[in-house]
């Protein structure tokens, strides 16, 4: 089965900088399509993109969170699924991922609904687990474990990812958002000229999913799946930001890394061919990503975009159009070893289920 990544695209309404600076729109919502007003771009003819999920200045995050919700499904199934946002420096990919005191992001959200559905699933017994991770200037940190910084990327006999960091079984929603708190806490936000809470970091929130049949012998297959929810740094021009020493540091470890994506986006979207080399090992985060970039992963990249930004709103327009024709093939995950927690850990679980964390 081989499933294209679902795109979407959200514009956010206008902030006080750009009402205050009377900051000109330069993009408009129309039905399934956003267009430039701007007349230079509308007479050189690349002014329009056409997507099959298109959010206004009005959409909420609850209104995005109907296109994550099938991969969140997924997950508890047993497949590998991934949501991550993408966009300029303060085009909305914090607020959309995590948002704010008033309104929900996607991880929470994601995990309020991925109880409900494991409470709807009958039949099968669950463990969850969970990391956070964030790549700054290169180097892999755990926003759980403050020793845990510069991490090294491994991989198994099969080509998978490994990586040494700390893993929190959880077994509540108020529990999962406990720990995302605690990691947002280690992350690092720098002010810029953009955005007074700038990412410095792209971040990696994951949840893997262990499940096996009620009363299954010790041999069945245990489903081991993964949901990663991936919040980027924001591309941005040094000039824009107005960012010096350590800011531009991080400025251009951000727009490298971001430039691989892009050009792993690009090689994906030209070619299906399996043996084509794509340069993923060029930068940590398509390397921590590559499952979810033509791999066995359910994929939706949230591509947030800023209505007054005429170039920056069509640089991740036209790399929205690029990853629209990228084709996944998810499976479902069957492990028989004893890697699964749920075989090592089975009398824990009835112990933690009982025991409900709340901070
Ligand atoms: N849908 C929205 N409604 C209201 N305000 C929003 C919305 N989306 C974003 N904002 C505001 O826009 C500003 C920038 O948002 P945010 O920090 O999420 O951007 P970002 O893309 O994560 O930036 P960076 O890449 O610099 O970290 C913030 O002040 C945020 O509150």
């Amino acid at each position: 089965m081989s499933d294209s990544i679902k795109v979407v695209i959200k514009v956010r309404p206008l902030i006080k900088r750009e009402k205050d600076d009377n900051s000109m729109i330069q993009w408009i919502v129309q039905d399934n399509s956003i267009v430039s007003t701007n007349e230079e771009v509308k007479k050189r003819g690349d002014g329009r993109f056409y997507f099959d999920h298109i959010f206004d200045m009005n959409a909420s995050n609850l209104d995005v969170f109907e296109i994550v919700k099938p991969i969140v499904n997924a997950t508890v199934n047993g497949f590998n699924g991934t949501v991550f946002a993408y966009g300029q420096t303060s085009s909305g990919k914090t607020y959309t991922m995590i948002g704010n005191g008033e309104e929900l992001g996607i991880i929470p959200l994601a995990i309020e609904h991925m109880f409900n559905a494991i409470a709807n699933t009958s039949g099968r017994e669950f463990l969850l687990r969970v990391s956070y991770l964030e790549i700054y200037n290169e180097r892999v940190n755990d926003l759980l474990n403050k020793s845990g910084t510069d991490l090294k990327i491994k991989e198994d006999s099969s080509g998978q990812v490994i990586l040494q960091c700390k893993e929190e079984i959880t077994n509540s929603p108020e529990n999962v958002l406990c720990i995302m708190k605690k990691g947002n806490k280690n992350r690092r936000v720098g002010e810029t000229n953009m955005n007074e809470r700038s990412s410095r970091s792209h971040t990696i929130f994951r949840i893997t999913i262990e499940s096996r049949e009620v009363g299954g012998d010790s041999d069945s297959a245990i489903q081991v799946s993964q949901l990663n929810l991936v919040d980027l740094a924001g591309s941005e021009r040094a000039r824009q930001t107005g960012a010096t020493g350590e800011r531009f540091k991080e400025g251009r470890h951000i727009n490298l890394s971001l430039s691989t994506l892009g050009l792993v986006i690009m090689q994906l979207s030209e070619s299906q061919d399996s043996q084509k080399y794509i340069n993923f090992r060029d930068s940590k985060l398509t390397r921590l990503l590559q499952n979810s970039l033509g791999g066995n992963a359910m994929t939706a990249i949230i591509c947030a975009v800023t209505p007054v930004a005429l170039e920056e709103t069509q640089c991740t327009l036209s790399f929205a159009s690029r990853a629209k024709s990228v084709k996944n093939k998810p499976e479902i995950n069957e492990v028989m070893s004893d890697a699964a927690l749920l075989k090592r850990y089975a009398k824990q679980i009835a112990i933690l289920q009982e025991e409900l964390q709340v901070c």
